[in-house]
């Protein structure tokens, strides 16, 4: 592909590496681990109507009366057998009318026959195992949890039906009573010890107690059984109702796992392994590793499981760790204890295996790449050599005509711009290319040309032409990439294509921040649907949840049906999705307030991180008990901030500052995007909280140095053009594109599946106002003793604020606010207006002493 060029300085042009360009169409499942079906097929189609909540309620509730009248009709076939047997008998050759009223069944002619089939045919007494088994699944899939471990009640039920069986037809058998007794121990029992009983005699016997030897090995599994270790702390013996409820957890989890191993799953099997895959722990030093990066990662080591050597791993990697609690939090932690915890047990582990949180929800399908729009034939970028040969020539022309001198051109095409890369001639200043950059545009006649210079780690410089037709990156054809499928990042973005056509995938979690801008229209919602479909498509809702702020009140409203999966909400409000100024403010400090309670729970359990607490739960050596529990991440997406400045200023700011600066180890992320980059929206607080920041187009050279700390924003050509500075490096992007009918059905596939009962409820926050503004009641006629000395200290010191009244008269924040509150309905100070203080409508004393006088009545 390369283009011989005829200049005798040999500039060459090169096509771009082709690596990435059209991949073999062989699409995988989010986890990458099994292809998937390329269209729709009726296997998926059943899944999906089997992980339809309507359809396991009706299901689950059909299975059980399906158990309940088996087993009374079983129980009734053993108590009338004999009576039953003939008019089963007799039914295919009688009329069935008459069949049916003779027969002494309690569930009819239809019971008696088939209790006939598994009692009599076969298992006798132990085909009771089979009602029992049916109720026991329609139970959970009615529920949504299990009265027994499913799998291993149906494993135990299943062999006792033909143990039984057996061991009562050598009974009946031997005392030679099969006239009378056959219908306890069944065809199956009967007919085999007979085969038996002429083989090995008495010798059945043995062979029928090996059995049972043999299951309860396997079963039991003894290698678990150990002596009583007395130098160790035991699980107290009288439980308490909370250590019943754990034991009866872990076990249904333990089961659940059996499950999937035992029975046919009715989740697909890409996305069962997907969840397991999760649960891989990484070793720790890899938390120090880049945060963006699309090289192999590093798999997890099993021997991290260990308990001795996680230990060991988080002493060793201590100052290893850049993303830790904050210095004063650090001070404050106790060093990990090696005295044994009861709760610290191995065998916890050795007998429920490691706690998956994904088993909240086991059925949960991760979305299929089907959701997503195939635009493959639709735009590809297509520079033609002529276009090539003709850029080129007018950079040189160009350069050439303000006395620079070139060695050579290369180029490399990419979605959006193609870069040509230029070696100057020696002796060259960079400078001065840089400084030509608009007269090289303007020769160029192009928007968008962008100069790197010099390129960074290489003697060159960059110039970026724009294409002239572009090509447009499908949310399809990045989801589906081995770099997305197979990444082990914590939060897995992909962000687009660089300029070598190379898919750029990054870990919000190692960001751990990102501030995102563009002027209108830029592309800018389009970007923070592919970070939303990424987290969506990688994440379990087990193990993440997103608080959505869209103060626009539009462009997150589709998310609203992931509420029971992924959204998380304070207590008290209806909508999963934050529009409300003032609710925005409260939820910032309720999720302040969840910062400082998964700081508490780090430190109790001695660890330095969410992934190294995780770890530690998840090898259940951290006590729910204590209030410990699988800490979800939590992404907080605010679709315009400019507004929120506008409307509520520090109370805003303070709260997202501290979130950025101290969240990140608590596993709280933020994406915060603005229209507007100016210094009052991107203060500086916020600016230096946030190391990572994207940028689409944006206006003016100050909003993109506002942005980026340097130009080049505003040269980009739109449409999900944009730059990612992080670690100081500026990266060109194209941000793939995902439409709005796909966010829909997307939304729609992962909400109309059995989800948690609400949305995930964050801490409670009564705030400044609290909230209490809107509806409260206020009663003057029960003034508050100060109120005449608090309006006097608000009217002398025309400040309508809580605090004034709270240090000048020594009260406490509720009483004062509560002052604030009959101050405003007595209509001497005004409305809450968010960081402002309030205006005093009260402009002097004489008035304030009228209308005092007034409220008293004289
Ligand atoms: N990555 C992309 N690839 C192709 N086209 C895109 C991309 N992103 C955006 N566009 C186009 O640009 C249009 C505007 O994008 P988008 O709605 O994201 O802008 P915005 O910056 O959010 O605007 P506003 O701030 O007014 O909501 C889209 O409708 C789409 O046609």
């Amino acid at each position: 592909m390369a283009q011989p060029t005829t200049s005798p300085r040999q500039n060459t042009i090169r096509r771009p590496v082709e690596r990435n360009e059209p991949r073999p169409r062989i699409t995988t499942g989010p986890s990458g681990s099994k292809p998937r079906q390329p269209s729709f097929n009726w296997g998926s189609a059943l899944d999906r109507w089997l992980t339809d909540q309507r359809s396991t309620l009706t299901l689950g509730v059909l299975l059980m009366g399906l158990g309940l009248g088996l087993l009374v009709a079983f129980v009734s076939y053993l108590l009338n057998g004999p009576a039953d047997q003939s008019v089963v008998g007799a039914a295919f050759t009688e009329p069935l009318a008459e069949s049916a009223t003779e027969t002494r069944n309690w569930v009819g002619l239809v019971g008696a026959y088939v209790a006939h089939v598994f009692v009599f045919r076969w298992f006798g007494v132990g085909a009771l195992a089979i009602p029992i088994i049916v109720f026991l699944a329609g139970f959970k899939l009615t529920f949504g949890h299990e009265i027994l471990p499913l799998g291993r009640t149906t494993a135990a039920l299943l062999f006792m039906a033909v143990w039984s069986s057996l061991m009562l037809g050598y009974v009946v058998l031997v005392s030679k009573s099969a006239e009378t007794a056959s219908v306890w121990c069944g065809g199956v029992g009967y007919e085999m010890n007979v085969a038996l009983y002429g083989l090995f005699g008495w010798g059945n016997l043995a062979f029928i107690c090996f059995l049972l030897f043999f299951f309860l090995v396997y079963f039991i599994d003894v290698r678990n059984l150990k002596m009583p270790d007395f130098s160790r702390p035991s699980l107290p013996k009288s439980r308490t109702r909370n250590e019943n409820a754990l034991q009866t957890y872990e076990e249904s989890e333990l089961e659940l796992e059996q499950d999937e191993e035992d029975e046919p799953d009715l989740s697909n099997k890409p996305e069962a392994e997907h969840a397991q895959n999760n649960h891989e722990i990484e070793p720790i030093s890899n938390l120090a590793d880049d945060h963006v990066s699309t090289a192999p990662e590093k798999t997890a080591s099993p021997d991290v499981i260990a308990q001795t050597t996680g230990v060991t791993l988080t002493i060793k990697n201590r100052e290893a760790v850049a993303d830790d609690l904050p210095e004063e939090e650090l001070s404050a932690t106790p060093a990990p204890t090696f005295e044994p915890d009861p709760f610290e047990d191995d065998d916890l582990v050795a007998v429920h295996g490691l706690y998956d949180p994904t088993l909240d929800l086991p059925q949960y399908q991760y979305p299929t790449n089907e959701l997503l729009t195939d635009y493959q034939n639709s735009r590809k970028a297509n520079v033609s050599d002529d276009e090539l040969t003709a850029n080129k020539e007018r950079i040189e022309n160009t350069l050439r005509n303000f006395g620079i001198e070139i060695d050579s051109i290369q180029a490399s095409i990419g979605p959006t711009v193609t870069l040509y890369e230029i070696v100057p001639a020696k002796g060259v200043r960079i400078s001065k290319i840089k400084s030509l950059e608009d007269d090289i545009a303007l020769s160029l006649s192009a928007l968008g040309i962008r100069i790197i210079a010099p390129m960074p780690g290489m003697g060159t410089i960059g110039i970026e032409v724009p294409n002239k037709n572009r090509e447009m990156v499908s949310m399809r054809s990045v989801i589906t990439s081995d770099v997305f499928n197979n990444s082990k990042f914590d939060l897995p973005v992909v962000l687009g294509k660089t300029i070598s056509n190379e898919i750029y995938v990054a870990d919000l979690a190692k960001m751990p921040h990102l501030l995102m801008a563009g002027a209108t229209g830029q592309g800018k919602s389009v970007g923070l649907n592919v970070l939303l479909t990424s987290l969506i498509y990688k994440k379990h809702p087990s193990q993440l949840k997103l608080v959505l702020v869209d103060p626009k009140k539009v462009e997150l409203t589709l998310f609203n049906k992931l509420e029971r999966h992924f959204l998380a909400k304070l207590p008290d409000s209806e909508e999963p999705i934050i529009t409300d100024t003032k609710k925005v403010v409260n939820t910032l400090n309720s999720l302040c307030i969840e910062m400082d309670n998964r700081y508490n729970l780090l430190k109790d359990g001695g660890c330095r991180n969410l992934k190294e607490y995780n770890a530690k739960f998840v090898k259940r050596r951290l006590n729910p008990e204590k209030g410990h529990r699988f800490l979800p991440y939590i992404v907080l997406i605010i679709d315009e901030l400019a507004d929120l400045m506008m409307t509520a200023g520090k109370e805003v700011e303070q709260p997202i500052a501290r979130l950025a600066q101290l969240a990140r180890a608590i596993g709280i992320h933020l994406v915060v995007a603005t229209q507007r980059p100016s210094v009052n929206v991107i203060t500086g607080l916020i600016k230096a909280n946030f190391p990572a920041r994207l940028s689409f187009k944006v206006t003016s050279k100050i909003d993109s140095r506002t942005i980026l700390d340097t130009g080049g924003a505003e040269q980009l050509v739109g449409q999900g053009d944009m730059l990612l500075s992080s670690n100081s490096d500026i990266i060109r992007l194209q941000c793939p594109f995902v439409d709005t009918n796909e966010i829909e059905e997307i939304c729609e596939f992962v909400g109309n599946q059995r989800g948690y009962d609400d949305a995930y409820v964050l801490p409670e926050f009564v705030g400044d106002d609290g909230g209490q503004n809107d509806d409260k009641d206020v009663d003057l006629a029960n003034r508050d003793p100060m109120f005449d000395e608090a309006a006097r200290l608000i009217v002398i010191h025309q400040q309508g604020s809580t605090s004034l009244i709270q240090r000048k008269l020594k009260l406490g924040y509720n009483r004062a606010g509560r002052l604030v509150d009959q101050l405003e309905a007595a209509k001497i100070v005004g409305p809450f207006e968010g960081s402002k203080a309030r205006d005093v409508l009260v402009l002097d004393l004489q008035t304030l002493e009228e209308m005092l006088k007034r409220l008293k009545g004289e």
